[in-house]
């Protein structure tokens, strides 16, 4: 059965682990290509390396480099096609992939889009189906307050998750990320990258407590 049947036909039964799976930062390496946009579009103005990236908003950092930086930060990420253009984390599309393909385990993509939503929203649709496949699109969840989404696991870069629901369902993962490797995480479990095959640990894991 294709996963759209499966995803159709199941309901959500109780025994499906429900996987989110955040896209920026996660799936799409939104810090790389910020900073080589950035770089691009104001060669003469100071950057961060990401080496140096601490704090989950960019251009608050950049705000204290200098006060017309955060400006020209949100002008990078609000550009046409800068969401649509947005590389892969490394191994994040086979990763995701495979978990789709997984037996009684149901993923969605829950990512929070920008505010200046003009490009952001139509573009992360392009990003999934042309990195995920089409039938990917059935499983989007696009909200600015994923406390308030059912699920098991989220797997999300940024280490504090806040919203209207202060003890969310779902367990957080925190996937590592240059602006959150010297965060608080409050004992929170880390997915350190898609490649050395850890995440399938997790999600054993997972399968063994529902
Ligand atoms: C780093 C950073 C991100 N954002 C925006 C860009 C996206 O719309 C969301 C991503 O959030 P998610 O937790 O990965 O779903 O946040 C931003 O506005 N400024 C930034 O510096
Ligand atoms: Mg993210």
């Amino acid at each position: 059965m294709s996963r759209r049947a499966r995803g159709r036909f199941s309901n959500f039964c109780n025994k499906d682990l429900i996987v989110l799976l955040d896209m920026d930062q996660v799936l799409a390496d939104f810090e790389g290509y910020f900073l080589k946009r950035y770089k691009e579009r104001f060669p003469n103005d100071p950057f961060i390396p990401l080496e140096e990236r601490k704090g989950f908003f960019i251009r608050d950092q950049y705000a204290k480099l200098r006060d017309d930086l955060p400006d020209k930060v949100r002008a990078v990420y609000n550009e046409e096609g800068f969401f649509r253009d947005l590389p892969e984390i490394e191994g994040a599309v086979s990763a995701a992939l495979e978990m789709s393909k997984m037996e009684g385990l149901e993923v969605f993509l829950c990512s929070s889009p920008l505010t200046e939503y003009q490009y952001c929203l139509t573009e992360k649709f392009e990003w999934i189906e042309k990195h995920l496949g089409p039938e990917f699109l059935d499983y989007v969840i696009l909200t600015k307050d994923k406390t308030v989404i059912n699920g098991h696991i989220l797997i999300d870069d940024r280490p504090r998750i806040k919203g209207s629901c202060k003890s969310p369902i779902w367990e957080h993962i925190v996937f590592n990320a240059c602006h959150n490797l010297t965060s608080e995480v409050d004992g929170k479990r880390r997915l350190n990258n898609w490649t050395d095959g850890k995440w399938r640990d997790i999600i054993e894991d997972f399968k063994k407590r529902i």
